[in-house]
């Protein structure tokens, strides 16, 4: 049992639609809070922390729409939240905001133990704190006006890197990116910005060219959570 309570905006149950665990049935936790910026980010309700904005636990379960609000929980609150919904997937999804502002350490720890898988997706700009067992997407944000840089450590503990792409820049810098961190085993996946039809066509075509995959936030597609 552990007493660290963190910030969430959001907890659901939905398949995960990006990167490496595509079509995963998960639990989703979103942590408030991210201060890196990134112009096109979807989720940009979760970028501040406003004490004024602070619901009850019983509010996150009624909670439906996308809003600012956000609620203090530990990993036990949290268990016993999916158990009353009777959420069934057996995989945990940690995202944000920016969730590595925080150590996740004792939050996958708590549900590996109760038997669940663990995945922490994370823009590498902070100190990736978690069990050895959780996977870690990065998602590097290179020259983001936050002005936040992708830490070695990051890097090399990333179990697959998922990139956002809209223009050949994006490209170029992922490629200095891998090559400035010898980055040469780590699957790469290609995510398209907002589902643009460019960014799209660039993800195939850089996809192809390189031997990445691509990852097309299926969820959007589907129109669900
Ligand atoms: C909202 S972020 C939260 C986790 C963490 N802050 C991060 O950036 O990885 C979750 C994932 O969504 C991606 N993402 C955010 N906005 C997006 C967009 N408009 N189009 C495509 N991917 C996006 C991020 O790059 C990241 O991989
Ligand atoms: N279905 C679904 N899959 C996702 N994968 C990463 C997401 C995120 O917002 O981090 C996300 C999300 O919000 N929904
Ligand atoms: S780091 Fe993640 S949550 Fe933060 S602004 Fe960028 S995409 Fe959004
Ligand atoms: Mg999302």
């Amino acid at each position: 049992m552990t007493t660290t309570k963190y910030k969430i905006n959001e907890l659901f149950q939905t398949i995960q639609g990006e990167g490496a665990f595509t079509g995963q049935p998960s639990i989703f936790i979103r942590l408030q809070g991210c201060p890196v910026g990134c112009s096109w980010c979807d989720t940009k309700h979760t970028w501040e922390i406003d004490p004024n904005l602070i619901i009850p636990s019983n509010d996150m379960l009624t909670k439906k729409q996308e809003s600012e609000h956000w609620s203090h929980l530990t990993a036990d609150e949290m268990a016993n939240i999916f158990s009353q919904q009777g959420y069934k997937a057996k995989h945990i999804v940690i995202t944000g905001g920016e969730p590595c502002m925080v150590d996740l350490t004792p939050l996958c720890d708590t549900f590996e133990r109760l038997g669940y898988s663990c995945q922490i997706e994370t823009s590498g700009t902070f100190e990736i704190l978690t069990t050895e067992r959780c996977w870690v997407t990065v998602s590097p944000k290179i020259n983001m006006k936050g002005g936040y840089a992708i830490l070695e450590s990051a890097m090399q503990r990333a179990n697959e890197i998922k990139h956002p792409v809209a223009t050949e820049q994006h490209v170029d810098d992922l490629k200095k990116l891998l090559l400035d961190h010898n980055v040469k085993h780590t699957p790469i996946y290609l995510q398209p910005i907002s589902q643009k039809q460019r960014a799209t066509e660039l993800a195939i075509q850089t996809c192809i060219d390189n031997n990445w995959r691509l990852s097309v936030q299926v969820h959007k597609y589907i129109g669900i959570e």
